[in-house]
């Protein structure tokens, strides 16, 4: 029996979304990919037919394709009607980090799309949202996958989620949960001293440049990242934690910068202003090396005593996690089966290449159920 069609509609094509498109291009049997979105413009396979579809690995030029529908910015309604409207089950892939968007996915999950996503406002936002995505879900036999969520594409979410399903007792998770952050402490404040002195504010600019930031890089300093991929890890464990800012968060924002507004302009005038608190972080740095240790940002969740904690801490230079390299995350489940040796998932946790394979992978899982 032939497998039944699927239709994608894919919305960003910034750093993870180019990757993603370059892996589905590679596909042996892919969906055929009927919309795809960035924040001015769509392209569209033309309705009713559906057909011909955009070629993933094409899609820069699939502008000039004349047999392809072009407008400008959809909405939310106009996209599900769409999708929805398409002669088979279909798969909305959000690769932005748009609130709004994310706020939409009950929307499409009631009308039968399944969502794949790397974006992390769905489920750390408040409360009412995840419960509404996974009530949707259900409304609308529809599926939801959000690997990437947490930890790019290392297994952290299906690792979590099967211990759960298998009735083991999650007792804490603890780790490096910012590929960011792990560069940035790895590089500014190496375990052997001799290592590179780079200033604070210029380790930030090139963990912007390869990729590994928030589309904000203020979403990455200010904890606020740690502590949305800490709310989705505490939920899945069991934890009405009802939204991000329910916990204390150590903010690495210089208070003199914390107002600048979020907007490319805000963003461009924070990377100007920033090498003028280098200082700040240097102090920070020594700090730590006066008593033999490395500084490092990290979080925790203990789930019988339902308290969530994400800042700075000290280590010994011969921990794991001062051992960190590059991006690296690194996150340790603790549960009743496994004892006192925890079960550790670590590896590249930022960056376009792994973060897409980890959407990839989702899409790969969602497309063996609904065909
Ligand atoms: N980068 C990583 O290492 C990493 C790791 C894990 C998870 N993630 C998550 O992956 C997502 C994408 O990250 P990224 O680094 O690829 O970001 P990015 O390079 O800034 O790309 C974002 C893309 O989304 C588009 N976009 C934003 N809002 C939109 C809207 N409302 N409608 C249509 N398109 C919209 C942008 O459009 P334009 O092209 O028109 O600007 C751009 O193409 C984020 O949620 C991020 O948290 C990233
Ligand atoms: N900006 C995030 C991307 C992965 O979610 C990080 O550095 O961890
Ligand atoms: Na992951």
């Amino acid at each position: 029996m032939s497998a039944k069609p699927v239709y994608l509609g894919v919305i960003g094509v910034g750093g993870v979304g180019t990757a993603f498109l370059n892996q589905l291009s590679r596909l042996p049997s892919p969906p055929q990919l009927i919309l795809l979105a960035r924040s001015t413009q769509t392209l569209l396979s033309p309705a009713p037919a559906y057909t011909p579809s955009i070629a993933p690995g094409d899609w820069a030029t699939a502008q000039s394709t004349p047999s392809i529908t072009k407008a400008g910015a959809l909405s939310v309604d106009e996209i599900a009607s769409y999708l929805s409207s398409a002669p088979g089950r279909s798969v909305l892939v959000d690769n932005t980090s748009d609130p709004a968007l994310a706020s939409a996915y009950p929307t499409f999950l009631k009308k039968g799309i399944s969502i794949v996503t790397p974006n992390k406002k769905g489920f750390s936002s408040d409360l009412s949202l995840w419960k509404d995505i996974f009530a949707s879900a259900a409304q609308g036999s529809s599926l939801v996958y959000h690997e990437s969520t947490v930890g790019a594409g290392l297994p952290v979410i299906s690792t979590l989620k099967d211990l759960v399903a298998t009735g083991d007792e999650v007792t804490r998770i603890e780790g490096v949960f910012s590929g960011t952050l792990s560069f940035l402490f790895n590089i500014f404040a190496p375990v052997s001293s001799s290592g590179s002195s780079a200033p604070w504010s210029q380790v930030v600019a090139q963990a912007k440049e390869l990729g590994y930031t928030e589309p904000d890089p203020r979403d990455d300093l200010n904890g606020m990242d740690v502590a949305r991929k800490l709310t989705i890890l505490a939920r899945i464990a069991g934890l009405d934690v009802q939204s991000p800012e329910s916990f204390p968060i150590e903010s690495l924002i210089p208070s003199e910068l914390a107002s600048l507004p979020s907007t490319p302009d805000g963003i461009q005038q924070f990377m100007t202003r920033l090498p003028g608190f280098d200082s700040q972080m240097t102090r920070i740095k020594e700090d730590a090396e006066k008593n033999g240790k490395v500084v490092r940002y990290v979080g925790s969740i203990d789930v019988p005593k339902k308290e969530v904690k994400v800042g700075l801490q000290l280590f010994d230079k011969d921990s794991a996690i001062a051992g960190l390299k590059g991006s690296d995350n690194i996150i340790s489940f603790y549960t009743k089966r496994y004892g006192a040796n925890p079960l550790i998932v670590q590896g590249a946790g930022a960056g376009g290449d792994v973060t897409a394979m980890g959407v990839t992978a989702d899409l790969l899982k969602a497309l063996e159920r609904l065909r």
